[in-house]
């Protein structure tokens, strides 16, 4: 029986073997040819092993061009063997591929959208190894392949690699970066450009929102290098991380066995990274956009002694992501004070064996409760914090009451999920005078450990804590895991730790999640567990992130006061403005007439006082002086002291004048008094003989008076009824002047101002004068006395 056919001997012809061709033909000769001799029945087996191992050798050909490639020294610690040194395989295929960029791989690159560094060698692989780019997708993450040169495994894992870099890439590349950027991740353009991701906050903003994720190598200590432990994680590129499996020393089978994976993030950084460098590219962006209404949260996850209390709160002398976004958040909320008012008020809790605890006023346990704004802790204090001092005060104060343990795996451990919650708030005006109010809330939350019992303690409590550890943990990766499947319901009730990061998860929120990573092998477990959940909640999506904006609308009679009180205040301001200018203007009118006053003054008055020409001559001179010396400040100011003296001079002449013009006058009434006796003692004696001759007449002191028509007009009634004597001396100075000015007929009431009397020309001397010159000359003359007292 012959058991090859035709066809089978036409598929083996078309894999191109003259042996082949000239055995069928013979075969076939020997067909046509009446005796068909009979055909060895493994003559197709051997073929078909003959094709095998052409395969083989092909496929041999292409692992041993791999093998040549020489290791760099550097990478050495990543493999017992250096043949099969992967990522320095990995190292000199991105550099050949440097020296050759537009070769054929840019073309699959470009028609698979596979970013080009950590994908090429792998693409280079896949290639090679058709079987396993058909393997479905789920086996890759984990799939370690026995091969004689084991690359295969790695490359499987590669594959898996350039699915997640991929999905990463697009995300990154949809909102930042640019479509030729593939090439800049090469080696030259290490540098993270934190501006790509501003706009990938900004495009989060735009539309939908996604969970920025960031790894953190942690440096390895003296104590584990001592112990032997080799370092497994390898960032490169500053996005892309190698997780290297090593095999068990016990496990001679598999000694020379390396498992590996190959992640990528948005950002990653290697162990000598500085905090502020953690911070600027990962939380920074986050406080601006606090200060603008948004809500945002970063969270540190990881297993225990990772590094992420060290991220979050870190030293005195590195201090980590809280200090330093507060310390940033205070300088831009000064920066911005002048516009309107910023509240800032911090709290700070713990959640411990699922309880819920204020760390800034310890007491009882709180109650979560849903509301408008989300969960809250019931009873949280609150503080209303005014400067970094104070905050980072507060935030101490808030650790020592925070718990730790030490455990095996870390000294200082935290054995509780701690949450500082940082509300900004900011109240403006806007132009129609209504409040403006914008709220944003900034979380930062520092993680417990996930870890195993062994890695920590085997005693009861810290075993417990362990476990509600790894329970809220795990209630965190199954709520990760139902945001990324797009499900319904997100099981955030399972835990405390869940519910109160609902918001920083599937709510209105800016979230960025830094993965701590430990770099000793002893870690490989717990490392690869971050990166998984890292890598699968970079997938989950949060709402839109807007501006909690709120206007509050005052009501029209609110309104109106307001507006009023602004005018007023307007006004008040010009008011004092207008003021300010008129007493400066009174002030140099003052001194101006002052000046005035001490040229012209003295002299009318000591024109009045003193019919002394030359003294009057000597006096006018003055303001010719003044003028010539125009208000120098020592002149003005011994003029000023001149004309006091001579008022005062003046002022005390005029006194005495009075004085003695009192005397005189009270003597002139005591001399009319004693007439008018006189003159009644005769008229009594005349009447007392008119009546005798029949005649009654009534004499009184008035009648005596004699007739006063020329001035009685416009004397006051009191006057007509007082005795004379009191009503002269109530006569002023003044009267007593104008009454005896020749002017006086041309006045209308015979009142005189004062400017009048200093007007009066200084040639015609003054009735004063001229009653003193008579009473000097005369003073117990009669008629003068009577003209004075007629007056
Ligand atoms: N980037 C780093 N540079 C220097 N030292 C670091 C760094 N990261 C962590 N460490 C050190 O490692 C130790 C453990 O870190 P840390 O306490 O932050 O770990 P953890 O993840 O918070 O652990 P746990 O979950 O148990 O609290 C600390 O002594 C810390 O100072």
């Amino acid at each position: 029986m012959p058991v090859s056919t035709r066809s089978q001997i036409n598929n083996q012809d078309q894999n191109g073997s003259n042996t082949e061709q000239r055995t069928r033909n013979t075969s076939d000769q020997e067909g046509t040819h009446a005796s068909v001799p009979l055909r060895n029945p493994h003559q197709g087996l051997k073929e078909k092993l003959k094709a095998l191992t052409l395969l083989y050798e092909q496929q041999k050909k292409a692992s041993s061009t791999l093998r040549n490639l020489s290791p760099k020294p550097e990478d050495k610690r990543f493999s017992t063997n250096p043949s099969v040194d992967l990522l320095s395989s990995c190292r000199k295929k991105e550099k050949d591929f440097e020296e050759t960029k537009d070769s054929e791989q840019d073309n699959v690159i470009k028609d698979s959208k596979i970013p080009t560094v950590p994908t090429l060698p792998y693409a280079m692989l896949n290639s090679t190894v058709t079987r396993n780019l058909q393997a479905p997708a789920n086996d890759a993450k984990e799939n370690p392949v026995m091969d004689p040169d084991r690359v295969i495994g790695f490359s499987l894992c590669a594959r898996k690699a350039n699915v997640s870099t991929t999905v990463a890439r697009k995300l990154s590349m949809e909102s930042s970066v640019p479509q030729t950027e593939p090439r800049g991740f090469l080696g030259n353009e290490n540098v993270l450009e934190v501006g790509k991701l501003e706009a990938v906050y900004q495009k989060n903003e735009a539309s939908e929102s996604r969970i920025l994720v960031f790894v953190r190598l942690r440096p390895m200590f003296r104590k584990e290098r001592e112990a032997g432990l080799r370092c497994c994680v390898k960032i490169v590129n500053r996005k892309d991380v190698y997780l290297t499996e090593f095999a068990n020393e016990n496990d001679y089978l598999r000694l020379k066995r390396i498992r590996g994976r190959h992640f990528a993030f948005d950002a990653s950084f290697s162990d000598s990274t500085s905090q502020q460098e953690v911070y600027s590219t990962t939380t920074a962006d986050l406080v601006e956009a606090v200060l603008q209404g948004r809500n945002g949260s970063v969270f540190c996850y990881g297993a225990t002694g990772a590094g992420k209390t060290y991220t979050m709160l870190g030293t005195t002398e590195n201090p980590g992501v809280m200090v330093l976004a507060i310390k940033d958040l205070f300088t831009k909320v000064r920066q911005r004070s002048c516009d309107g008012n910023h509240t800032v008020r911090l709290s700070y809790l713990e959640v411990y064996n699922e309880t819920v605890r204020d760390l800034l006023s310890p007491g009882r346990p709180l109650v979560l409760r849903e509301d408008k704004q989300g969960i809250i802790a019931a009873g949280l204090t609150q503080y209303r914090a005014y400067s970094t001092d104070e905050v980072i005060a507060l935030l101490q104060k808030g650790n020592q009451n925070r718990t730790t343990e030490p455990t095996r795996a870390n000294e200082t451990s935290s054995r509780s999920h701690a949450i500082l919650q940082v509300v900004v708030e900011y109240r403006v005006k806007d132009a129609s005078m209504n409040v403006v109010n914008r709220v944003g809330k900034l979380s930062l939350i520092d993680l417990a450990g996930s870890e195993r019992a062994l890695a920590t303690d085997q005693r009861t409590l810290r075993s417990l804590e362990g476990a509600n550890i790894n329970r809220s943990l795990l209630a965190l990766s199954s709520c990760i895991n139902a945001l990324v499947e797009g499900k319904k319901h997100i099981p955030y009730r399972n835990s405390k730790l869940t519910q109160l990061l609902k918001d920083s998860l599937g709510g209105v929120c800016n979230t960025v999640m830094i993965a701590n990573i430990s770099p000793g092998n002893l870690s490989f477990g717990e490392t690869q567990n971050t990166l998984h959940w890292a890598d699968r909640a970079k997938e989950i999506r949060t709402k839109a992130c807007e501006a909690n904006f709120q206007i509050q609308h005052l009501p029209e009679s609110e309104t109106d006061k307001a507006k009023l009180l602004l005018e007023l205040q307007k006004e008040n301001r010009e008011l004092r403005i207008q003021l300010a200018r008129q007493q400066q203007k009174l002030l140099t009118l003052q001194v101006q007439s002052l000046a005035a006053n001490a040229s012209s003054t003295p002299s009318s008055i000591s024109s009045l006082l003193t019919p002394n020409s030359q003294t009057n001559d000597k006096r006018k001179t003055r303001p010719s002086t003044l003028a010539g010396n125009c208000f120098t400040p020592e002149s003005r100011k011994r003029r000023e002291d001149d004309t006091v003296r001579e008022l005062q001079r003046t002022v005390k002449t005029l006194e005495a004048e009075i004085e003695r013009m009192k005397k005189e006058h009270g003597s002139q009434i005591k001399k009319k008094d004693e007439r008018i006796y006189e003159l009644s003692r005769k008229s009594v004696k005349t009447l007392g003989r008119d009546s005798k001759e029949g005649t009654k007449r009534v004499v009184t002191r008035a009648s005596l008076r004699p007739k006063e028509s020329n001035i009685g007009e416009l004397k006051s009634p009191s006057h007509r009824f007082k005795s004379p004597a009191p009503t002269t001396k109530k006569r002023s100075f003044w009267d007593i002047t104008t009454v005896n000015s020749p002017s006086m007929a041309t006045l209308t009431n015979g009142r005189k101002t004062r400017g009048c009397v200093i007007a009066e020309p200084a040639v015609a001397p003054s009735m004063l004068l001229q009653v003193r010159t008579r009473g000097t000359e005369d003073p117990n003359s009669e008629s003068a006395a009577s003209v004075s007292c007629q007056s």
